[in-house]
Parts: C-alpha cells; structure tokens; sequence
C-alpha cells in the first residue's frame, strides 16, 4: 500500500461564466485561469496519485508550456496518470479530497464531482469522497481570489508488477 497527497490551487480571472472542478461544470460569474481547463480538484488528485507513485508531479507529466495541453480536460490528465501509475504496478484504492472555496456554494455539484472524479480514475463513487469548506474569509481563498483544493489517496499494488 502506499499513500499520495495533492494540492493545487487556481486564481479567479475578473470574468467569465464558471469553471470545471472535480470534472463537473460549475456556472458562476468568473472562471478561473489556468493553462489547462483549471480544474484544481483533479489537478490536486492528479498529483496525489502520481505521488504515491513516486512519479513526480503533475507538470513534470503535463508542462504549463507546452501547447498540446492548453484549454485540456483534466480528466484525460488524471486518465493518463492512472495509466502511468498502473505501469508501476499501483492503483488507487480510495481518495478523499477537500475543496477550499468561499464561493460558489458547492454542494449541489458534491455528488456530480464524486462521480466524474471516479469515473477517470475507474473507480466506483464509493471510493471517492469530495467535501467543500469555505476559509471563513480568511486569506486568499476567503478574500474570493481562487481556489484551492487538497486530496490524499490510497495506492495498492506491487512496485514493478505490471
Ligand atoms: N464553497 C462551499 C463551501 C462550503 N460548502 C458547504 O458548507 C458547509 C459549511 O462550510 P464552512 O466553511 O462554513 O464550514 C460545508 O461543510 C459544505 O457542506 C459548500 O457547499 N460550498
Ligand atoms: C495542468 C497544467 C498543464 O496544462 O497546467 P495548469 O492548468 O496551469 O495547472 P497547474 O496545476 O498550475 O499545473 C499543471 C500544469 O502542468
């Protein structure tokens, strides 16, 4: 067994009409700014799973300079690191991720995120728990500057057994 954490975070831009997190599209009046589509909670996952792996981090696997992942779903993202770590004979057991926002209000998109997170990481919804907390605005998440979100995740396998 072996465990992952992750953390990432994404600034609002001044405008815009939502945002994707945990997969899941979420209207609001400002999106966030990323190279890619700026999901922080599948990056957060992303970089638990390739941590657990002992595989490095998400931008070692997808540069922030490189064009082919401008505007990219960070589903295929998560979709390709799954792969990468099951080349090293690991695969996720379960993951419990918390997204830290004051705004939107995230729970009516809870079950949906659980769903598409699970899905790209070909586990069943079970196996996925997402919460939402605001900062009490506190610091930059409570002052409605971005986003952040944290994830741990559990690996099971043998190194080297694919
Ligand atoms: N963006 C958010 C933040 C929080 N929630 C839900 O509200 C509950 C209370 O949040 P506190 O920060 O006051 O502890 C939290 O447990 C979430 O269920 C939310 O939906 N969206
Ligand atoms: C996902 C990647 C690649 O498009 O870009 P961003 O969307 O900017 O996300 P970030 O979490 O800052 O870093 C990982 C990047 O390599």
């Amino acid at each position: 067994m072996r465990i992952g954490q992750g953390f990432d975070v994404h600034r609002f831009a001044d405008g815009g009409d939502g945002f994707r997190l945990g997969g899941v599209p979420i209207p609001y009046h400002r999106g966030l700014l990323a190279h890619s589509d700026g999901d922080v909670l599948l990056h957060a996952v992303t970089d638990a799973l390739l941590g657990g792996a002992g595989l490095g981090d998400i931008g070692s696997h997808f540069p922030d300079d490189d064009p082919q992942w401008q505007d990219a779903d960070s589903a295929l993202l998560l979709r390709r690191a799954v792969e990468q770590v099951a080349g090293q004979g690991w695969s996720p057991v379960n993951v419990d991720a918390t997204v830290i926002a004051q705004a939107p209000k995230l729970a009516p998109y809870v079950a949906a995120m659980r769903q598409a997170t699970a899905d790209a990481l070909a586990l069943p919804a079970q196996a996925v728990n997402v919460k939402a907390t605001t900062s009490e605005r506190l610091g930059f998440t409570g002052r409605g500057e971005g986003i952040a979100a944290l994830a741990v995740i559990l690996l099971e396998g043998r190194p080297g057994a694919a």
